[in-house]
């Protein structure tokens, strides 16, 4: 098979030769080197095009917004310079009120504008974030879905596409929050620890230095708070996606029955406990090492401001510097310090998610550029397949082996075959919903590409979906391009028998079906499948594929549905997947399918007369009915 994914449970690891080089994977994989004098440097040099990557990524998102957002930075670092000015006028003007430039009631006065000032442009950022960090988060959901919608399906029925598809899905609704606010938060530091240390720089210039010194250790802590947190969501993603899996059985409708009818809520519960209890243990131990790391952190940042508030006392003892200026000082040390620790959490919370984005751009990047779109294509002479072999990844034995077949225009073929012999792999083969390993698959005689025969083959499969939608949509959602003009909804439903679910229903082909969502109107299992095969005949292609269509069907809708099979496809071919004998009698060739081989070809008539596997299989079901 042409697919890349083919022979790997892990996308990501086969991906690696066609890794992208952008700058989240250039900056995690700084990240992850190794920790020393040079990774502090590396890392130093690696925050300005990390920040630049997240401001991209932000601005991107929401242009105005980002704006915005920094405009409220702007104003908070000078409301923050304009306390630390009003604290020196009040101190001057209560210490030393012969020499103040303005009185007590005026420098209080201003004091208290500027903090309201920072305070109200405080609770309009945390606004602002709320917002941006939404738009952030639908960007990313955007081309997280984007992805999924372009892979191809063995891709996607990989183990390690799935695993990716919940690592990324997690934090797809966390992490681009986090870079938001971590952005945001940075920038606003930024600015306060400039004007901050501009006002310190004016009283000493020493107190910024000593200050500064806590940046260091924090910078590396958060690098290794960084890989720890990758590492865990890495531990934790299987167990993170068994626990889910629990939960949708646990809550969800179609398993209610189910699992009432065989008490089976109560084991499903323990496992579900177990795996809270094994999430619990790892979690524990994580949330240690990040208390470890938080802990570390503020004393660094302790022990600076206290170095500072030391050398502000020995400077007003040695004289050199006056009270109102060390009030101010010692306000200003305190607002530094406050934007240093806000500026190392930011840091810290960019260097945390960019391992996590590496992952979104990793996984963006496993599926093709561009979702190939097809062209529909008549069938004039047929669909042949010629020695068509297939074997899913992490599979010893080919599910399809060698498989010849055809499909004239406008004719009915069968494929039969015990459990597990390859029907349905070999459907979506014939559909194009996978490439063969080996052999050709011509249309009218010619190679067509993939993206093709989707486009010009119809399949419902036996597990088909049953939209929470109305039966309109549920109809019409096979050819989203096409108008669904009244007329051809009409012809889908009528074919398929559901003209008469039609009239039962409150509005008709406008009622909601389904109680998923809203209170619609619910079908019966083989009322469902009569609307799965209208979507199937209202996407008018001339080729349909149909995996046990009658499954759910009573035997009277069963017999209508065969007795005029022709009619009802209205001239379309048909490859016909059924275990009822009955319904592929009527077939121009049947096909045997035996462990991934065809052993049998011809029309009923044929197979009977030739003891084989068919005639032994037709005869051992309809001796059941006798
Ligand atoms: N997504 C998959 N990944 C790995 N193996 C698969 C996958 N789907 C099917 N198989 C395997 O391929 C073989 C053929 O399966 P297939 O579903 O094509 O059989 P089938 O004839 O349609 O069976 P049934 O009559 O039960 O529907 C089986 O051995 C099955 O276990």
């Amino acid at each position: 098979m042409s697919s890349r994914y083919n022979h790997s449970p892990n996308v990501l690891v086969t991906l690696s030769n066609r890794y992208r080089h952008n700058s989240w994977n250039t900056l995690s994989r700084r990240y992850h080197s190794t920790v020393g004098i040079t990774s502090i440097a590396r890392a130093s040099a690696a925050t300005p095009r990390l920040i630049a990557a997240a401001t991209r990524e932000v601005a991107a998102a929401d242009r105005f917004g980002t704006v915005t957002a920094a405009i409220y930075q702007i104003v908070g670092a000078v409301g923050a310079l304009g306390v630390v000015a009003a604290s020196k006028l009040t101190f001057d003007a209560l210490l030393q009120p012969e020499s103040a430039r303005f009185g007590l009631t005026v420098s209080l006065l201003a004091l208290a504008f500027m903090t309201a000032l920072t305070g109200s442009v405080g609770a309009l950022q945390t606004q602002q974030h709320r917002l941006l960090g939404e738009r952030v988060s639908q960007r990313v959901w955007d081309r997280v879905l984007d992805t999924t919608a372009r892979a191809d399906l063995v891709t996607y029925e990989s183990a390690g596409f799935a695993t990716s598809l919940e690592r990324v899905q997690q934090n797809a609704l966390t992490r681009p929050f986090a870079v938001t606010t971590a952005l945001l938060g940075l920038t606003g530091s930024l600015l306060g620890v400039v004007t901050m240390s501009a006002v310190l720089i004016g009283v000493e210039p020493l107190l910024v230095p000593i200050l500064l010194a806590a940046g260091l250790p924090a910078v590396l802590l958060a690098r290794w708070a960084s890989r720890t947190e990758f590492a865990f969501a890495h531990r934790l993603t299987p167990l993170f996606r068994r626990r889910n899996y629990l939960r949708q059985l646990l809550t969800q409708r179609p398993y209610a029955a189910e699992l009432r009818a065989f008490h089976s809520t109560k084991p499903l519960r323990e496992r579900h406990r177990e795996l809270n209890a094994g999430i619990n243990v790892q979690l524990r131990q994580q949330v240690r090492r990040r208390q470890l790391i938080a802990g570390l952190t503020t004393i660094g940042v302790a022990l600076s401001l206290t170095a500072a508030l030391l050398a502000i006392i020995g400077l007003v003892r040695s004289g050199r510097i006056d009270l109102p200026a060390a009030g101010a000082a010692a306000i200003a040390v305190r607002l530094l310090s406050s934007q240093l620790g806000t500026l190392f959490t930011s840091i810290g919370g960019l260097l945390e998610s960019a391992p996590f984005l590496a992952d979104l751009e990793r996984f963006v990047a496993s599926a093709p550029p561009s979702p190939a779109t097809g062209e529909k294509r008549p069938l004039r002479q047929g669909i042949v397949l010629r020695d068509i072999s297939f074997r899913y990844p992490e599979q010893d034995r080919p599910a399809v082996d060698a498989v010849d077949i055809e499909i004239g225009a406008g004719e009915v073929v069968a494929l039969v075959g015990e459990n597990g012999s390859g029907k349905t792999t070999l459907a979506k083969i014939v559909a194009g919903l996978y490439d063969p390993d080996l052999g050709t698959r011509r249309w009218d005689g010619a190679d067509a590409p993939p993206a093709d025969i989707r486009a010009s083959v119809t399949v419902i499969f036996q597990d088909f979906v049953r939209y929470q939608m109305t039966l309109r949509d549920n109809i019409t959602i096979s050819d989203g391009d096409r108008p669904g003009d009244e007329e051809s909804v009409h012809d889908a439903a009528r074919r398929a028998g559901v003209l008469g679910v039609t009239r039962e229903l409150p509005h008709g082909l406008d009622t909601m079906l389904g109680r998923d969502l809203d209170e619609g109107s619910d079908l019966s299992g083989g009322q469902w499948q009569r609307v799965a095969l209208a979507r199937a005949l209202y996407r008018d292609t001339s080729l349909v594929v149909l995996d046990e269509p009658a499954a759910a069907l009573d035997p009277r809708a069963e017999h209508e549905l065969f007795a005029d099979v022709r009619a009802m496809l209205g001239g379309r071919a048909a490859l016909l997947i059924s275990h009822r004998f009955s319904s592929t009698r009527m077939a121009d060739r049947i096909y045997v399918l035996d462990a991934g081989r065809v052993v049998e070809c011809g029309t009923h008539d044929e197979l009977m007369v030739g003891a084989g596997q068919y005639a032994e299989l037709y005869r051992l079901q309809s001796a059941a009915y006798r």
